[in-house]
């Protein structure tokens, strides 16, 4: 899994088309969203994860908690966004890790939006600029090799 973690003062989409012939259904309510002072973890779910799913959800909230607690924020918005690999996990696979993201990070005490899965969307992202805003953070089952 390949996150960009984003410090932001707003993240805000709209879903415009389907990107997938089955895009995760979503309420009216879903096709817009918005939250500030947030960290925006924009996420590729990797082939190599279909290997132990469970373990690579655990690895990602993990690395989340850690930047979050550095940037000081308790708000993420969790994004599909299919290009930060060339290994792309199916779908299926990639939708059930997201929501498990989601669910954890919930658990954790965080407050938590989740971006629409397969959908083209269009955002604003405000980047706060600071030297720990833009980070990224790759993570694999163990055993496996950062490709
Ligand atoms: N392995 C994967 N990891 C993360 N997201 C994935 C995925 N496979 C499919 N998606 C979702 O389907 C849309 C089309 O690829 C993706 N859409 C996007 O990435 C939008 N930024 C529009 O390009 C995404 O919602």
């Amino acid at each position: 899994m390949r996150m960009l973690l984003i410090h932001s003062d707003y993240l805000e989409y709209e879903v415009r088309d389907k990107a997938l012939k089955n895009p995760e259904p979503i309420s009216d309510e879903q096709r817009r969203g918005r939250l500030e002072e947030v960290l925006a973890v924009f996420t590729s779910v990797e082939k190599v994860d279909e290997t132990n799913p469970d373990e690579v959800v655990e690895k990602a909230v993990a690395e989340i908690k850690d930047v979050a607690s550095q940037v000081k924020t308790n708000r993420v918005f969790v994004y599909p966004f299919a290009h930060l690999s060339s290994e792309l996990a199916r779908p299926d696979v990639a939708l059930k890790v997201l929501q498990k993201v989601e669910e954890r990070l919930k658990e954790e005490g965080f407050e938590v939006k989740r971006a629409p899965f397969g959908y083209y969307k269009a955002f604003k992202l405000s980047c706060k600029g600071h030297p720990l805003a833009e980070l990224s953070r790759t993570v694999v089952p163990s055993g496996e090799v950062v490709s």
